[in-house]
């Protein structure tokens, strides 16, 4: 007999999940995670309206795959914070989702067992479990919003986020940033293309309506306000760095004539360091130079680093991983970030106060 069937053809299965509401209820937003989130989100605001003159700085692992490891880097990151908090305000990196090229692992909450079993409820848990943990320890936090249906679990917890150069043209993920309650950078595209992430910007500024979920996991119509709070991420591309001060004119100038604030992130990895951690620090410290000569729209940075150096593939048993060291883009080890940012808040000390 012939299958007559038109839809779901290549559909293998489809599971209920549990529902943004009945997450939260079983891992609620405590007080203080509520305040942390708050005054982290409104910290990053001041910093682009400019009244705020520290920089920002999103640093941590490429993906989180452990927990304990997570924790372990955030404490540091707290303490490191706290040095240097006069000119730069740390936020770390806590990426659950990644967008790949081809294909790979896609995160905790895609595969949190990291044995394509896709246990994404599971993801969700320990997720948002991990956020709430950093979130209570007064850690600002900054995720890629990638899934459009994930914001509903974890985003309450979230300060900053960003969309990946792989989707910043995609009017799902404008439409998603639209609707976000923290600032937003919009990376420049895989190519190095600076338009996509300016007309981004101009898109998610504006209210959308589209298909989304709401807390009950209902599909429904998503009406947004406009995120006033976008600006770009400089990442390179094609092989070729932007960060160098002749790149941040230009995206100065594309910024200017589109009537959009001059507020520049700089990513000092990706394209920019050849996905070379060695050069991770050869970035910042550049940034660091064009704003001690004068640069007035360079307002952050990101830097991917990790307990350990470098990256490792995956193995068929996770427990052979190597505490702490990434398994997707390479990081730079604790000690060179401490490092790292300890020389910037040291060269900044004197100069910030009269930018
Ligand atoms: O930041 C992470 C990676 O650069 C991004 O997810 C793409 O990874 P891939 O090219 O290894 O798939
Ligand atoms: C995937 C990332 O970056 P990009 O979108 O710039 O490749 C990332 O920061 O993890």
């Amino acid at each position: 007999m012939s299958d007559n069937r038109v839809e779901n053809l290549n559909i293998e299965s489809n599971n209920v999940l549990i529902t943004p509401d009945q997450l939260k209820a079983k891992l609620a937003l405590s007080e203080s995670a509520a305040t942390s989130v708050m005054e982290s989100r409104q910290t990053i605001k001041n910093i682009l309206k400019g009244e705020d003159k520290r920089l920002f700085i999103v640093v941590g692992p490429c993906s989180i795959h452990d927990t304990k490891a997570a924790i372990e880097y955030g404490q540091k990151l707290k303490q490191l914070a706290e040095q240097v908090q006069d000119t730069l305000y740390l936020v770390m990196r806590v990426y659950f989702e990644k967008p790949r090229t081809t294909v790979g692992w896609k995160g905790l909450i895609n595969d949190p067992r990291m044995d394509d079993s896709f246990q994404i409820e599971e993801g969700l848990h320990i997720g948002r479990e991990l956020l709430l943990q950093l979130a209570e320890a007064g850690l600002p936090l900054a995720t890629e919003a990638l899934d459009p249906i994930s914001p509903q679990y974890i985003q309450d917890l979230i300060a900053w986020s960003a969309i990946g150069a792989r989707t910043t043209e995609s009017q799902t993920h404008r439409e998603m940033s639209s609707g976000l309650s923290g600032a937003v950078g919009l990376k420049n595209g895989t190519d190095g293309g600076l338009t996509v992430a300016i007309n981004a910007l101009e898109s998610v500024a504006h209210p959308h309506s589209f298909l989304g979920i709401n807390e009950q996991g209902q599909v429904s119509i998503v009406r947004t306000r406009g995120n006033k709070y976008g600006h770009v991420v400089l990442r390179g591309g094609n092989g070729e760095p932007n960060y160098d001060s002749v790149h941040v004119a230009l995206c100065e100038q594309a910024l200017e004539k589109a009537g959009l604030k001059q507020n520049i992130m700089i990513d000092c990895s990706h394209a920019n360091s050849n996905k070379d951690p060695a050069l991770q620090p050869l970035v910042v410290e550049n940034a660091t130079n064009q704003i001690i000569e004068g640069n007035k729209s360079i307002v952050g940075l990101m830097v991917e680093s990790n307990l350990g150096w470098g990256n490792q593939k995956m193995t068929a048993n996770p427990a052979d991983l190597q505490y702490g060291v990434s398994i997707t883009d390479a990081c730079i080890d604790w000690e060179t970030t401490e490092k790292t940012l300890l020389d910037m808040h040291n060269k900044l000390k004197d100069v910030l106060p009269n930018r």
